[in-house]
């Protein structure tokens, strides 16, 4: 490993075409000088600054494409406002890195409503197809919009397709019915508007198909639960067993001795609604689509065959793992997708509680090793839609969730309909910082280090760059980890080994800044990058000095592709530290 003053630099020159790789050639030399870090984390100690000294020129043979955003101006750098406050406030190690995600509803959905939650660090805005019109999902996207272009945030958006559930259909009451012990009911396929007592309308015809009396049905996964007394026709007589709250559109499931009377099979994964919200999806430029209810990696594909048909391959396709069938199919379905919802809500509804934090676990430790981010959905903060503090048990969760290095937590009910949505939102922020510092401090990477990463993806040389270069970043004690990132596989490679310091990732494609978005310890800044790597990364340290996010000795780490030279034709990926200056 390198010491004070010496060269500084892994450099992997692999042609481009056939991508297989041979080390051929170091070439930059570079010194650093002391990092800015806590002395605790300042192992890295160097007494001289040399200027940086490139032993050989990098030239370009022929006039390359430089990509453009629309957005971008020669001379700006596109970065959140808010993570550029913590950065100043905080410093690089105060940063948070898990990311947040809200479920916008009605009680967050104004212009005002909307920035509140951005300025409290909502890194991601979801929608949810099953709710309300589409008029009002494109006038919060509107909003969102606004806020990016006119105060400066990076806010995502993700649409969430309703999928094959069978649920209740809307009851055309406000909010919840409730259902008494012993009260009996009707569970009916019938069409009817509006409500009538003690009848509950199903979405699916076939719902009671293969169901006997005797079975017991569940609402919400035990928010109330019946006894089918008596099959009429297409229709089910139930008794309430377990009294409780219907509330509009609450999931339907059928157990019997214990087990779950499997029943989506019929359904389609996506319903003719579901392909409309996708195409309005497309039409707004969404960032992300979450699809519930997935059975298998096929349906993903699906739906990335139609997003690339639509020239919308840049929306990153999400899976919800909520029923038993996907938990059956995880691997093929996290590696088909963009990324993996682990949908508590539905999830509880088909294998028992108690599964759930180990499914949990898993599922965030296979996202890892296959390089996909990872969201924790539902429930979270549950107790805060009515009340205004968590319980201790609650935020334990959350803690645990950020312990496991999840991407992202999700807030559900608590800042859709809740009254404390942005306080909600505020407890995530603390929670995750304070667990995130905690394991910082102790250094506790022995939950990284039980799951090794090995050699396992595609890509095997941008993979041991990167698993190399967090490696150093952290023995190194640098301050932050610069990568230059077209469509964000190198940032992601960084932050699936969790560093130490924020990776900062500078891009030019509007689409890859928001998808980073959810990625762990990853901050995107949209910048103007030309094929010069070397004039990108003095632009980006001078853009960065100016605005007073790094200053003078400051030490970076730098993940980069170099471009082809004159003579070579190849891509070199490299690794350089370089200091501030
Ligand atoms: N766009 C919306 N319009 C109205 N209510 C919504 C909207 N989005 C969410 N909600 C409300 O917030 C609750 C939580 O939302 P969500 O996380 O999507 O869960 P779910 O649909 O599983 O209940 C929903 O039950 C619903 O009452
Ligand atoms: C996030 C979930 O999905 P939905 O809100 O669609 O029920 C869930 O079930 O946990």
């Amino acid at each position: 490993m390198a010491v004070a003053g010496d060269s500084i630099c892994v450099s992997r020159q692999f042609l481009a075409k056939n991508q297989s790789a041979m080390l051929l050639n170091h070439f930059f030399g570079v010194s650093v000088r002391l990092p800015r870090s806590p002395p605790h984390l300042a192992k890295f100690k160097l007494t001289r600054s040399v200027g940086i000294r490139p032993t050989m020129r990098v030239g370009v043979e022929e006039e390359r494409r430089v990509f453009h955003s629309s957005r971008l101006l020669e001379g700006t750098l596109g970065f959140d406002v808010v993570s550029e406050a913590e950065l100043k406030e905080k410093g690089f190690l105060g940063m948070r890195k898990t990311k947040l995600v809200c479920t916008i509803g009605p009680a967050c959905c104004s212009f005002q409503e909307l920035e509140r939650l951005a300025m409290r660090g909502m890194n991601v805005a979801r929608l949810n197809m099953c709710h309300n019109t589409r008029e009002w999902h494109w006038n919060v996207i509107r909003n969102i919009k606004r806020l990016n272009e006119e105060k400066g945030f990076c806010i995502s958006v993700m649409i969430d397709i309703e999928g094959s559930q069978m649920h209740m259909v809307d009851h055309g009451v406000a909010s919840s019915i409730k259902a008494e012990d012993g009260s009996i009911w009707l569970f009916t396929t019938q069409k009817f508007k509006g409500s009538r007592p003690f009848t509950v309308q199903a979405n699916y015809e076939g719902f009671s198909e293969g169901i006997n009396v005797g079975d017991e049905l569940v609402v919400d996964g035990g928010m109330t639960s019946f006894e089918v007394i008596e099959k009429v026709d297409n229709d089910l007589r139930c008794r309430c067993t377990d009294p409780g709250l219907l509330l509009p559109r609450a999931k339907l499931s059928f157990w019997r001795n214990g087990k779950l009377v499997k029943k989506n099979f019929g359904i389609p994964t996506l319903s003719t609604k579901d392909w409309d919200d996708i195409d309005f999806g497309i039409s707004e430029g969404v960032d992300f689509i979450a699809m519930s209810f997935v059975k298998d990696a096929n349906v993903i594909m699906n739906l990335k065959n139609h997003l690339a048909t639509k020239s919308s391959d840049f929306i990153k396709v999400l899976a919800k793992i909520e029923s038993l069938e996907s938990l059956e199919n995880l691997e093929d379905i996290i590696q088909a997708s963009d990324g993996i919802m682990v949908a508590r809500g539905d999830l509880g509804v088909e294998i028992p509680l108690e599964q759930i934090p180990s499914v949990q676990e898993k599922i965030t430790q296979v996202c890892r090793q296959l390089n996909k981010p990872v969201i924790v959905a539902s429930q979270l903060l549950e107790s805060m839609v009515e009340y205004p503090t968590p319980t201790r048990a609650e935020v334990a969760d959350v803690s645990e969730a950020v312990r496991q290095y999840v991407d992202a937590l999700m807030l559900s009910g608590e800042s859709a309909v809740g009254s404390y949505g942005e306080k909600a939102l505020s407890v995530l922020q603390m929670a995750s910082s304070r667990m995130e510092l905690r394991s910082l401090e102790e250094n506790r990477h022995s939950l990284i280090s039980e799951y090794p990463l090995g050699v396992s993806l595609p890509d095997r040389v941008a993979e041991q760059i990167c698993n190399r270069a967090v490696e150093m970043a952290n023995n190194l004690a640098v301050d932050a980890i610069f990568v230059y990132t077209k469509h964000g596989n190198m940032a992601s490679l960084l932050s699936r080994n969790r560093p130490n310091p924020p990776i900062f990732a500078f891009t030019n494609e509007n689409c890859t800044r928001k998808a980073l978005n959810l990625w762990w310890g990853v901050f995107p800044l949209g910048v103007e990058l030309s094929v010069d790597m070397e004039d990108n990364i003095g632009k980006t340290f001078n853009l960065m000095k100016t605005r007073g996010m790094v200053e003078e000795g400051d030490v970076v780490l730098i993940v980069s592709d170099v471009v082809p030279t004159c003579s070579t034709h190849s891509v070199f990926q490299s690794i350089q530290v370089r200091s501030i200056n």
